[in-house]
């Protein structure tokens, strides 16, 4: 399943809009369903519009209905592993279980694993909104 993931991850990262940066990022995850959805950056004129391949893959996966995944790759093509960003890290809490994994893999077949609770520790999720 995971190198279906990177394999989906890839496809997206060769549809990313990253004119701005021309730093192409693409991300795919595994719905609890067993469905793959993916995503990739899209950036924008006006720069702080952009949204990363992450929340673009998310979004992606609640259009199809899909709220809960347990895993998510990060695919590009640098040398240096691609992390979530902080924005993602929040986004990827609310769709994902503390122990769900997230990686991050890039050309060279190098891999980097966290588990979501890693990434974003003491995080503000819907449960602290229950009164
Ligand atoms: O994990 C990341 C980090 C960055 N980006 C995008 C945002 C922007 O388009 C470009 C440079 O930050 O990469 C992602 O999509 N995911």
């Amino acid at each position: 399943m995971f190198e279906q993931l990177v394999i989906a991850a890839k496809e997206a990262y060769n549809k990313a809009y990253a004119p701005y940066s021309n730093f192409h990022v693409g991300a795919a995850a595994l719905t609890t369903e067993g469905q793959i959805v993916n995503g990739c950056n899209v950036e924008n004129a006006s720069y702080g519009l952009t949204v990363c391949a992450e929340r673009n893959c998310i979004a992606q996966g609640v259009i199809q209905g899909q709220r809960k995944f347990t895993e998510l790759v990060v695919y590009t093509e640098e040398d240096v592993l691609t992390p979530p960003c902080g924005a993602c890290r929040q986004v990827i809490v609310e769709f994902m279980a503390q122990n769900a994994k997230v990686y991050a893999v890039n050309h060279a077949g190098e891999v980097k694993l966290w588990s979501v609770a890693e990434l974003l520790p003491d995080a503000f999720t819907p449960e602290n909104l229950q009164k």
